[in-house]
């Protein structure tokens, strides 16, 4: 194989498609099933992937999906780094740095997407790269005996039903699309993403019942929150109930609305535990039941994001408070970024710009990419030793602007 792995990289064809997915699949100790074992799937954008061919095998894949990510006040494209894989055979000869590099060099050259986003298997391989943590994700759990709503909570005065997958489908896209905007880390999804989100397959149900619905309608009959779940039945060795409830998605457009979908999934009969996956770790529930303790769990890394271009990511969001400051970057996989930035913040938008000016902070790529969407301090990188003040103030400036009031979250895996 020729040293410079970056040329022999190319996209795979809707023909490559079978071996391209065996290869991907394989590598993450799985066999692959489903419908698209022939074909792509419908958000498969095979012209954007990238694989490895030795001697006619596929030795390595990738793909980006286009994708729109809410960022602290705006929406900006988004490339979401997929299928990223090399055989056990071709490890260690740097063919994963190759796809990396040609990824965010193109994404660059072609002034596509501003920010690059992904899932990490594991936490060690991208920080290299520049990705960093920048949302959270826990999975809330607690035993129903002690979820109780709080006394006064405002239900409002719509109602809840159980209502079919078609009558869901047909309502909860458009209420998440209102809803998404607002959520640092919420991703766009279209039609496709919602098809792949509400594939039900009785073999990754592992026990539980088909997926159930709820909608919330407002006094103006206009649906204003949604449920998906599904229950587990058990019982104890003395026969007394013990199913589960887990809880794959709740989004309301208000909190009487929220409120009343979670009145009516502590209801269910029967269940005993109750489990909401892929939960923010700021999650309102958390805070309209009254025992405080009672709805835990770990918290670990979710969604990694990456800036491509550091003008046009920071120039693209907005600043709770003012800030002014220099920054100077750090970025030795996209030399583009390094150097010295002049960042003119506020709340109703930013501007980046190269200076000569002397910087008000020193700080890597992974450091900033951390902090973009507002859920990792600059002052807590700064407390790690990986941001350096060199103006007194700059941090808590610069913490305090690139802060956002609602926790960034995102619950799209992909
Ligand atoms: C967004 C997603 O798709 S997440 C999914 C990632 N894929 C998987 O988890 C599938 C299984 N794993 C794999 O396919 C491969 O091991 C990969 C893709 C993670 C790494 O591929 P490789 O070609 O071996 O990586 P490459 O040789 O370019 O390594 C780059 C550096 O990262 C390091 N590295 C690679 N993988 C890991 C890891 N899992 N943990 C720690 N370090 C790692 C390498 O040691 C190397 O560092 P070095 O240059 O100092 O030696």
């Amino acid at each position: 194989m020729a040293d410079d792995l970056a040329s022999w990289l190319r996209p795979a064809t809707a023909e490559d498609w079978p071996e391209f997915l065996q290869a991907m699949v394989g590598a993450f100790g799985e066999t692959p099933t489903g419908p698209y074992l022939d074909t792509p799937p419908p958000v498969a954008e095979l012209d954007r992937s990238l694989g490895l061919w030795d001697r006619g095998r596929v030795v390595a894949t990738s793909g980006i999906y286009s994708r729109v990510l809410t960022v602290p006040g705006a929406v900006v494209p988004c490339a979401g780094i997929t299928w990223v894989t090399v055989a056990p055979t071709h490890r260690r000869r740097g063919v994963l740095t190759a796809i990396m590099r040609r990824q965010l060099t193109e994404l660059h050259e072609q002034q596509r997407e501003p920010v690059a986003a992904l899932w990490a298997s594991e936490y060690p391989i991208y920080g290299r790269f520049g990705y960093a943590p920048a949302t959270a994700r826990t999975e809330l759990t607690g035993r129903t005996e002690r979820l109780r709503l709080r006394p006064g909570t405002d239900l409002g005065t719509g109602r809840v039903d159980v209502v079919g997958e078609d009558a869901y489908r047909a309502a909860a896209p458009r209420l998440h699309e209102s809803v998404r905007r607002f959520v640092p880390g919420n991703l766009a999804r279209d039609d496709r993403w919602w098809d792949r989100l509400l594939r039900d397959e009785p073999e990754h149900r592992n026990g539980a019942t088909a997926r159930r619905y709820l909608l919330h309608t407002g006094d103006d009959g206009a649906v204003s929150g949604y449920a998906a779940y599904r229950l587990t039945a058990g019982w104890t060795d003395t026969g007394e109930a013990d199913a589960t409830l887990t809880v794959e998605e709740v989004r309301a457009a208000s909190t009487p609305a929220y409120a009343a979908l979670w009145q009516v999934l502590l209801s269910i009969d029967l269940v005993r535990t109750v489990r909401l996956r892929g939960a923010s770790p700021a999650d309102a529930i958390r805070h309209l039941v009254t025992d405080g303790r009672a709805l835990t769990g770990p918290i670990r890394d979710a969604l990694w994001v990456r800036l491509v271009d550091v003008d046009r990511a920071l120039a693209a969001r907005r600043y709770p408070a003012p800030i002014d400051l220099v920054i100077e970057v750090r970025d030795e996989v996209c030399p583009w970024n390094a150097g010295r930035w002049r960042l003119a913040g506020h709340p109703a938008g930013g501007y980046c710009g190269r200076t000569d000016l002397d910087p008000d902070l020193v700080l890597g790529i992974e450091e900033l990419s951390a902090a973009y969407l507002g859920g990792t301090s600059l002052a807590t990188l700064q407390a790690s030793g990986r941001v350096t003040e060199v103006s007194p103030g700059a941090v808590t400036l610069a913490a305090t602007a690139f802060g956002w009031p609602v926790t960034p979250w995102c619950p799209d895996e992909f």
